[in-house]
């Protein structure tokens, strides 16, 4: 595969050959969980999760040495029509909060004990407003996905994704319709504290979009290029760079969710390797989760985005392979088995 994907076409073809994990080390994990030393399935999601992060690790050891967080941040022609209650110069003035930890993702990374990592994407320069023509040019969009996909290292054992985009909450939920159907009003929320007006407004652009594009949204990547944006492109680039390097994902919100989710569409389990860290109390999240038959993991009524929900998730993970790992097994530890067990 290449490092970078010059044309859609290639774009494509990665996203539809994708690895489809170790089944074996998912097998050996739900194996292992049975004979730890607790009542079967008394640990509920955490085995799951535990074995969700043996399938995606490409084999390597169950540790989380190295969590990272990557908040992609952009700016959005839409803007222009009144859709947010903040300028887009936010943007770029968080990412300078970023850099100097003043934001609530510098703590919950910290908490985590997780490094985290700003990009901005296509250097904060606005998509085009997609009520008048498509968000980016192809090369706009390949150059966001690339750099997204080079944004992922290879040595992580756990991928938190994030976003920064005054703006952006519109442009998820108009992917999000473009890709699962439904209007405006369906999906628009409140984002970072609109006004019924401003609501109303975000309802039109999000028509005014799916009327101008509805024709080429069955293509999930042209959907993606119409309606998107930079750091959405990149958040899906890289989580297409998590699956190749065999990094498991923790997505965070609406928009980081609506970013992966072509992923979803190109693939009916090209997201697997992904889970959704918690659901946003943004409205189109629990539609968008219910869309692509998720469960997202914690649901604290967070509607931040910039990854808080991910980095919240993080010790989560932790906790689930801390157990699978180090709990004594029935045998080594000398408890009794229950009746079943003894009875074979
Ligand atoms: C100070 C501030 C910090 C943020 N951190 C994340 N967002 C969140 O709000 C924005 C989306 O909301 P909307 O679509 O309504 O503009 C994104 O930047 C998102 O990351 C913030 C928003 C603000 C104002
Ligand atoms: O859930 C999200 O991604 C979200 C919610 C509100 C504002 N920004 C992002």
């Amino acid at each position: 595969m290449p490092e970078s994907f010059l044309t859609i076409a290639a774009l494509r073809d990665a996203a539809t050959s994708l690895w489809r994990g170790d089944a074996d080390a998912e097998a050996q994990a739900a194996a292992r969980d049975r004979i730890l030393t607790k009542p079967p399935g008394s640990l509920g999601r955490l085995e799951r999760i535990a074995q969700w992060h043996a399938r995606w690790r490409r084999g390597r050891p169950m540790v989380l040495e190295r969590i990272d967080v990557i908040v992609f941040a952009g700016n959005h022609g839409v803007v222009a029509q009144g859709v947010s209650a903040w300028p887009s110069a936010v943007t770029a003035q968080m990412v300078e909060n970023f850099r100097n930890g003043g934001a609530a993702i510098n703590q919950l990374s910290r908490v985590a004990g997780a490094t985290l990592r700003v990009v901005e994407v296509a250097d904060l320069a606005p998509t085009q407003d997609f009520t008048a023509g498509p968000a980016m040019d192809e090369a706009g969009f390949l150059a966001a996905v690339n750099l997204g996909y080079a944004s992922v290292s290879p040595e992580a054992d756990l991928l938190c994704l994030g976003e920064m985009g005054i703006g952006n909450t519109t442009v998820a939920s108009a992917l999000s319709a473009g890709l699962f159907g439904g209007s405006g009003t369906d999906w628009a929320g409140r984002g970072a504290g609109i006004d019924d007006d401003g609501l109303a407004r975000k309802a039109r652009a999000i028509d005014a979009a799916l009327s101008r594009h509805g024709d080429f949204t069955s293509d999930p990547l042209e959907a993606a290029r119409r309606l998107g944006g930079y750091e959405l492109a990149a958040i899906m680039g890289a989580t297409l760079a998590a699956r190749r390097h065999g990094v498991p994902v923790l997505l965070d919100g609406f928009v980081c969710t609506a970013a992966a989710a072509p992923l979803a569409r190109l693939n009916s389990d090209g997201l697997d390797h992904a889970l959704v860290s918690h659901r946003s109390a943004e409205a189109g999240h629990a539609r968008l989760a219910a869309a692509l038959g998720v469960e997202p993991l914690l649901d604290l009524g967070l509607r931040l985005g910039e990854a808080s929900g991910a980095a919240l998730a993080a010790p989560l993970v932790r906790a689930a392979i801390a157990c699978h790992t180090g709990m004594a097994t029935f045998d080594s530890a000398g408890v009794a088995t229950n009746s079943d067990a003894r009875a074979s």
